[in-house]
Protein backbone atom coordinates (compact mmCIF):
# COMPACT_ATOMS: atom_id res chain seq x y z
CA UNK A 1 0.00 0.00 0.00
CA UNK A 2 2.97 2.37 0.55
CA UNK A 3 5.32 1.66 -2.46
CA UNK A 4 8.35 -0.96 -2.63
CA UNK A 5 9.99 -1.67 0.84
CA UNK A 6 13.27 -1.13 0.83
CA UNK A 7 14.38 -2.21 4.11
CA UNK A 8 12.32 -4.37 6.71
CA UNK A 9 13.33 -4.69 10.34
CA UNK A 10 12.71 -7.58 11.90
CA UNK A 11 12.86 -8.54 15.60
CA UNK A 12 15.95 -6.26 15.83
CA UNK A 13 17.83 -6.05 18.88
CA UNK A 14 21.45 -4.12 19.44
CA UNK A 15 23.74 -4.62 22.35
CA UNK A 16 26.39 -2.83 23.73
CA UNK A 17 28.41 -5.12 25.75
CA UNK A 18 25.52 -6.27 28.24
CA UNK A 19 23.79 -3.63 27.78
CA UNK A 20 20.54 -3.45 25.54
CA UNK A 21 20.45 -0.13 23.50
CA UNK A 22 17.33 -1.44 20.57
CA UNK A 23 15.07 -3.90 21.63
CA UNK A 24 12.57 -6.16 19.32
CA UNK A 25 12.20 -3.13 16.96
CA UNK A 26 10.34 -3.57 13.74
CA UNK A 27 9.43 -1.54 11.16
CA UNK A 28 9.13 -1.10 7.51
CA UNK A 29 11.17 1.72 5.43
CA UNK A 30 9.85 1.98 1.73
CA UNK A 31 11.68 3.34 -1.11
CA UNK A 32 11.57 6.70 -2.07
CA UNK A 33 10.42 8.05 0.96
CA UNK A 34 11.59 9.86 3.73
CA UNK A 35 11.14 8.16 7.22
CA UNK A 36 12.08 10.12 10.38
CA UNK A 37 13.21 8.37 13.72
CA UNK A 38 12.23 10.86 16.73
CA UNK A 39 12.80 10.49 20.18
CA UNK A 40 13.96 11.80 23.23
CA UNK A 41 17.77 11.61 24.00
CA UNK A 42 18.92 8.35 24.56
CA UNK A 43 16.16 6.55 23.15
CA UNK A 44 18.57 4.95 20.82
CA UNK A 45 17.70 6.85 17.58
CA UNK A 46 21.55 6.82 16.78
CA UNK A 47 22.26 3.60 17.12
CA UNK A 48 19.55 2.23 15.50
CA UNK A 49 20.30 4.74 12.50
CA UNK A 50 24.22 2.96 12.59
CA UNK A 51 22.96 -0.29 12.31
CA UNK A 52 21.67 0.30 9.08
CA UNK A 53 25.38 0.79 7.44
CA UNK A 54 26.71 -1.83 9.77
CA UNK A 55 28.73 1.62 11.64
CA UNK A 56 29.00 -0.30 15.16
CA UNK A 57 31.21 -2.76 13.49
CA UNK A 58 33.86 -0.07 13.82
CA UNK A 59 33.53 -0.74 18.10
CA UNK A 60 34.40 -4.05 20.22
CA UNK A 61 31.95 -6.11 22.10
CA UNK A 62 28.58 -3.98 20.06
CA UNK A 63 26.31 -7.23 19.09
CA UNK A 64 23.30 -7.46 16.69
CA UNK A 65 20.69 -9.81 16.87
CA UNK A 66 17.19 -10.12 14.51
CA UNK A 67 17.56 -9.20 10.78
CA UNK A 68 17.47 -5.58 8.95
CA UNK A 69 16.71 -7.07 5.37
CA UNK A 70 18.00 -4.86 2.19
CA UNK A 71 15.65 -5.20 -1.06
CA UNK A 72 15.63 -5.79 -3.58
CA UNK A 73 18.23 -8.69 -3.07
CA UNK A 74 16.84 -9.93 0.20
CA UNK A 75 20.41 -9.13 2.11
CA UNK A 76 20.46 -9.34 5.63
CA UNK A 77 22.30 -6.21 6.26
CA UNK A 78 23.29 -7.45 10.41
CA UNK A 79 24.40 -11.06 9.27
CA UNK A 80 28.05 -11.72 10.54
CA UNK A 81 28.42 -12.85 6.72
CA UNK A 82 27.74 -9.58 4.45
CA UNK A 83 30.71 -7.30 4.67
CA UNK A 84 30.27 -3.80 6.05
CA UNK A 85 32.14 -1.96 3.63
CA UNK A 86 29.86 -3.51 0.69
CA UNK A 87 26.69 -2.26 2.82
CA UNK A 88 28.80 1.06 3.22
CA UNK A 89 28.73 1.38 -0.68
CA UNK A 90 25.15 1.00 -0.84
CA UNK A 91 23.94 2.62 2.18
CA UNK A 92 25.72 6.08 2.51
CA UNK A 93 25.74 8.50 5.87
CA UNK A 94 25.93 12.18 6.50
CA UNK A 95 26.56 13.11 9.91
CA UNK A 96 25.79 15.69 12.47
CA UNK A 97 28.42 17.53 11.77
CA UNK A 98 30.09 18.03 8.57
CA UNK A 99 32.99 16.44 8.18
CA UNK A 100 34.74 16.94 4.96
CA UNK A 101 38.32 15.38 4.05
CA UNK A 102 41.13 17.68 4.56
CA UNK A 103 41.41 17.39 0.44
CA UNK A 104 39.84 19.86 -2.32
CA UNK A 105 36.01 19.65 -3.02
CA UNK A 106 36.58 18.08 -6.27
CA UNK A 107 38.46 15.07 -3.94
CA UNK A 108 35.95 15.26 -1.02
CA UNK A 109 33.44 14.37 -4.18
CA UNK A 110 35.41 12.12 -6.28
CA UNK A 111 36.29 10.10 -2.93
CA UNK A 112 33.80 7.08 -3.00
CA UNK A 113 34.11 6.84 -6.64
CA UNK A 114 37.57 6.36 -6.73
CA UNK A 115 37.00 3.92 -4.26
CA UNK A 116 34.74 1.88 -6.94
CA UNK A 117 37.65 2.16 -9.41
CA UNK A 118 36.38 4.84 -11.27
CA UNK A 119 39.84 6.54 -12.76
CA UNK A 120 39.08 7.74 -16.20
CA UNK A 121 38.93 11.66 -15.27
CA UNK A 122 36.11 13.20 -17.95
CA UNK A 123 33.76 10.43 -16.12
CA UNK A 124 35.09 11.65 -12.80
CA UNK A 125 34.93 15.11 -13.69
CA UNK A 126 31.06 14.46 -15.31
CA UNK A 127 29.97 12.31 -11.70
CA UNK A 128 31.91 14.55 -9.80
CA UNK A 129 29.35 17.83 -11.30
CA UNK A 130 26.77 15.58 -11.13
CA UNK A 131 26.86 15.35 -7.22
CA UNK A 132 27.79 18.69 -6.63
CA UNK A 133 24.21 19.57 -8.96
CA UNK A 134 22.29 17.10 -7.23
CA UNK A 135 23.23 18.69 -3.57
CA UNK A 136 22.59 21.94 -4.87
CA UNK A 137 26.14 23.37 -4.27
CA UNK A 138 27.49 23.25 -7.68
CA UNK A 139 26.79 26.89 -8.67
CA UNK A 140 28.67 28.18 -5.47
CA UNK A 141 31.73 25.69 -6.31
CA UNK A 142 32.14 25.31 -9.89
CA UNK A 143 35.37 28.12 -10.19
CA UNK A 144 37.04 26.87 -6.80
CA UNK A 145 36.86 22.79 -7.36
CA UNK A 146 40.63 22.47 -6.58
CA UNK A 147 39.93 24.61 -3.51
CA UNK A 148 40.45 23.30 0.11
CA UNK A 149 36.78 22.01 1.88
CA UNK A 150 37.34 23.71 4.68
CA UNK A 151 37.65 27.05 2.85
CA UNK A 152 33.35 26.49 2.72
CA UNK A 153 31.25 27.87 5.03
CA UNK A 154 29.34 25.20 7.19
CA UNK A 155 26.14 24.85 5.36
CA UNK A 156 28.33 24.33 2.24
CA UNK A 157 30.82 21.90 3.99
CA UNK A 158 27.13 19.96 4.69
CA UNK A 159 25.81 20.09 1.15
CA UNK A 160 29.51 18.48 0.26
CA UNK A 161 29.67 16.34 2.90
CA UNK A 162 26.02 15.16 0.91
CA UNK A 163 27.51 15.45 -2.55
CA UNK A 164 30.55 13.19 -1.56
CA UNK A 165 27.74 10.55 0.22
CA UNK A 166 25.84 10.58 -3.19
CA UNK A 167 28.28 10.31 -5.73
CA UNK A 168 28.87 6.87 -5.71
CA UNK A 169 24.96 6.54 -5.99
CA UNK A 170 24.17 4.73 -3.00
CA UNK A 171 20.29 3.02 -2.38
CA UNK A 172 19.90 4.03 0.92
CA UNK A 173 21.07 7.55 2.46
CA UNK A 174 21.63 7.96 6.51
CA UNK A 175 21.38 11.26 8.04
CA UNK A 176 21.88 12.10 11.70
CA UNK A 177 20.88 14.99 12.86
CA UNK A 178 22.26 16.59 9.80
CA UNK A 179 20.96 20.52 10.73
CA UNK A 180 22.01 20.42 14.02
CA UNK A 181 25.07 22.34 14.00
CA UNK A 182 23.40 24.90 11.18
CA UNK A 183 21.81 28.22 10.83
CA UNK A 184 17.94 28.44 9.80
CA UNK A 185 18.90 29.45 6.03
CA UNK A 186 21.31 26.56 5.75
CA UNK A 187 18.75 24.50 7.23
CA UNK A 188 16.31 24.74 4.54
CA UNK A 189 18.67 23.91 2.05
CA UNK A 190 19.36 20.88 3.66
CA UNK A 191 15.32 20.31 4.07
CA UNK A 192 14.78 20.99 0.38
CA UNK A 193 17.74 19.16 -0.57
CA UNK A 194 16.19 15.54 0.85
CA UNK A 195 12.76 16.17 -0.05
CA UNK A 196 14.68 16.10 -3.93
CA UNK A 197 16.61 13.81 -3.26
CA UNK A 198 14.07 11.19 -2.22
CA UNK A 199 13.60 10.52 -5.94
CA UNK A 200 16.40 8.74 -6.35
CA UNK A 201 17.26 7.57 -2.83
CA UNK A 202 15.74 6.21 -0.05
CA UNK A 203 16.31 8.04 3.03
CA UNK A 204 16.00 7.80 6.92
CA UNK A 205 16.67 10.50 8.90
CA UNK A 206 17.33 10.98 12.72
CA UNK A 207 16.29 14.68 14.18
CA UNK A 208 15.68 15.95 17.49
CA UNK A 209 13.29 18.50 15.76
CA UNK A 210 9.88 17.37 15.26
CA UNK A 211 9.21 20.16 13.08
CA UNK A 212 11.80 18.86 10.62
CA UNK A 213 10.47 15.91 11.09
CA UNK A 214 6.41 17.07 10.23
CA UNK A 215 8.00 19.27 7.31
CA UNK A 216 10.27 16.65 4.83
CA UNK A 217 9.56 13.04 6.20
CA UNK A 218 6.82 10.77 4.93
CA UNK A 219 6.85 8.11 7.48
CA UNK A 220 7.80 8.51 11.52
CA UNK A 221 8.99 5.92 13.78
CA UNK A 222 9.00 7.03 17.66
CA UNK A 223 11.19 5.36 19.86
CA UNK A 224 11.33 5.98 23.65
CA UNK A 225 13.96 3.85 26.29
CA UNK A 226 14.91 1.62 22.96
CA UNK A 227 11.84 0.49 22.10
CA UNK A 228 9.70 1.59 18.77
CA UNK A 229 6.97 2.79 20.28
CA UNK A 230 4.87 3.68 16.98
CA UNK A 231 5.27 4.12 13.28
CA UNK A 232 2.95 5.03 11.18
CA UNK A 233 2.58 7.84 8.40
CA UNK A 234 4.36 11.13 9.34
CA UNK A 235 0.60 12.94 9.47
CA UNK A 236 -1.05 10.55 11.56
CA UNK A 237 1.97 10.40 14.11
CA UNK A 238 1.74 14.59 14.57
CA UNK A 239 -2.34 14.54 14.23
CA UNK A 240 -3.69 11.39 15.79
CA UNK A 241 -1.27 9.11 17.20
CA UNK A 242 -2.10 5.99 18.47
CA UNK A 243 -0.15 5.74 21.51
CA UNK A 244 -0.57 7.97 24.92
CA UNK A 245 3.11 8.14 24.35
CA UNK A 246 3.83 9.60 21.47
CA UNK A 247 0.95 12.50 21.74
CA UNK A 248 3.30 13.70 25.15
CA UNK A 249 5.98 13.36 23.08
CA UNK A 250 4.95 15.59 20.17
CA UNK A 251 3.07 17.71 22.22
CA UNK A 252 6.01 18.41 24.55
CA UNK A 253 5.07 17.01 27.33
CA UNK A 254 8.47 15.45 28.16
CA UNK A 255 11.83 14.86 25.99
N1 LIG B 1 29.28 3.41 22.74
C1 LIG B 1 28.34 3.16 23.65
N2 LIG B 1 28.56 2.31 24.67
C2 LIG B 1 27.60 2.05 25.58
N3 LIG B 1 26.36 2.59 25.55
C3 LIG B 1 26.09 3.46 24.57
C4 LIG B 1 27.06 3.80 23.56
N4 LIG B 1 26.49 4.68 22.71
C5 LIG B 1 25.24 4.87 23.16
N5 LIG B 1 24.99 4.16 24.27
C6 LIG B 1 23.73 4.10 25.04
O1 LIG B 1 22.71 3.59 24.18
C7 LIG B 1 21.48 4.30 24.39
C8 LIG B 1 21.02 4.89 23.08
O2 LIG B 1 21.93 5.92 22.68
P1 LIG B 1 21.78 6.70 21.29
O3 LIG B 1 22.97 7.58 21.14
O4 LIG B 1 21.46 5.76 20.22
O5 LIG B 1 20.48 7.58 21.58
P2 LIG B 1 19.88 8.79 20.74
O6 LIG B 1 18.39 8.61 20.79
O7 LIG B 1 20.50 8.87 19.42
O8 LIG B 1 20.29 10.02 21.65
P3 LIG B 1 20.60 11.55 21.26
O9 LIG B 1 19.32 12.09 20.73
O10 LIG B 1 20.97 12.16 22.59
O11 LIG B 1 21.72 11.54 20.28
C9 LIG B 1 21.76 5.31 25.49
O12 LIG B 1 21.35 4.74 26.72
C10 LIG B 1 23.26 5.49 25.44
O13 LIG B 1 23.76 5.84 26.70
Amino acid sequence: MDGNLKIKVENFNFYYGNFLALKNINFPIYENKVTAIIGPSGCGKSTLLRSFNRMHDLYAGTRYEGSIILYPDGLNIVSPGVEPLYIRMRIGMVFQKPNPFPKSIFENVAYGLRIKGIKNKSELADRVEKALRDAALWDEVKDRLNENAYSLSGGQQQRLCIARAIAPEPEVLLFDEPTSALDPISTAKIEDLIVELKSKITIVIVTHNMQQAARISDFTAFMYLGELIEYDRTEKIFTNPAKKLTEDYITGRFG
